[in-house]
C-alpha cells in the first residue's frame, strides 16, 4: 500500500493548545498530511467489514483510538458498509427549505459522524471543511458535487447572516474578485463514497432530483463548527457557523 495517509494527533488535546496557539502551523500541517490522498473508489482486500450502521461506528472508534489513523482504511469502512434505511431512518429529519445536519456520533472529540437530508434540489453554499479530513457516503437518493479552485484572495470576511444552507452564497455584489473556477463535476449514486480537504479545493452539493429526496453520510476530522463559504460570482469568503439540526435523534432547540 502505497498512499497510507496517518493523521498524527490531529485532534489530540495534549496537542490542540499548541494548534490553537499556531493556527498557521495547524494549517501547515493537515495540508502536508493530506497532500495525495484524493480518496479509493473500492473497499481494500481482505479488509474486514462493517454489516450494519452500530458495527460502523464502533469499527470507527477503534480506528480512532490511537493518535495516528489511517486515512484510507477511514475511507474503506465507510465504503464497506451497505445503506440500510432501518439503521438510520430515526437521524434523518428534514426541512422543508434547506439540507439538514443531524449528528450521529462525536465520536470522542476525534470524529463528527452526521447524517444530511436533501429535500428535492436542495443545495449547499460552496465551502471549505476547515482543514478537516471530509467523506460523503450517499446513503440514498442521488447528490451531484460540484468542485471549485480557491479564489487568490483569501481574506475571510465576517457576516452574522453567513447561512451554509443558503445555496447562494453570501450575496454581496460590491466586492471586486473573479468567479470561481469550476474545476470538476460529479454524480453520486447510493453507496458511493467521495473525499474532499481543503487542498483539494472547495465544493458545493445538490440533490439535483425534483422528485426525490437524498440522504448522506458524512464524516468530518477533527470534527469542526465553523467553515467559510464564498460567493460563485466574486469569489469573496465570509466565515460561516455549521449547527445541527438534531443531535442523536433529537431536534436542537436552537433556531436555524
Ligand atoms: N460540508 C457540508 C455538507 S456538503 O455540502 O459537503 C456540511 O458539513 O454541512
Ligand atoms: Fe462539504
Amino acid at each position: 500500500m502505497t498512499s497510507v495517509m496517518l493523521i498524527e494527533d490531529a485532534a489530540n488535546n495534549n496537542n490542540s493548545n499548541k494548534i490553537a496557539n499556531n493556527e498557521l502551523a495547524s494549517d501547515h500541517y493537515l495540508r502536508e498530511l493530506t497532500k495525495t490522498f484524493t480518496g479509493i473508489e473500492k473497499p481494500l482486500k481482505n479488509a474486514p467489514t462493517c454489516a450494519t450502521l452500530t458495527d460502523l461506528i464502533s469499527a470507527l472508534h477503534e480506528a480512532f483510538a490511537s493518535d495516528r489513523v489511517n486515512i484510507e482504511f477511514v475511507n474503506h469502512l465507510m465504503l464497506s458498509y451497505q445503506s440500510n434505511p432501518s439503521e438510520w431512518r430515526k437521524f434523518a429529519k428534514f426541512d422543508r427549505f434547506r439540507y439538514t445536519r443531524n449528528l450521529v456520533d462525536a465520536g470522542n472529540g476525534k470524529f463528527n459522524l452526521m447524517i444530511l437530508c436533501w429535500n428535492e434540489g436542495h443545495a449547499s453554499a460552496i465551502h471549505d471543511h476547515a482543514d478537516s479530513h471530509c467523506f460523503m457516503k450517499m446513503l440514498k437518493g442521488q447528490l451531484t458535487e460540484v468542485r471549485f479552485a480557491w479564489p487568490k484572495d483569501k481574506t475571510v470576511n465576517e457576516d452574522c447572516k453567513a447561512d451554509i444552507g443558503n445555496s447562494n452564497g453570501s450575496g454581496e455584489i460590491e466586492y471586486d474578485g473573479e468567479e470561481l473556477e469550476e474545476t470538476s463535476r460529479s454524480t453520486m449514486e447510493t453507496n458511493g463514497v467521495c473525499y474532499i480537504n481543503d487542498n483539494l479545493g472547495l465544493h458545493r452539493v445538490e440533490n439535483p432530483s425534483h422528485s426525490d429526496v437524498a440522504v448522506s453520510l458524512h464524516l468530518y476530522c477533527p470534527p469542526f463548527d465553523t467553515c467559510s463559504i464564498f460567493n460563485k460570482q466574486t469569489g469573496k469568503r465570509t466565515k460561516c457557523k455549521v449547527t445541527f439540526w438534531s443531535k442523536y435523534g433529537k431536534r436542537e432547540t436552537q433556531d436555524n
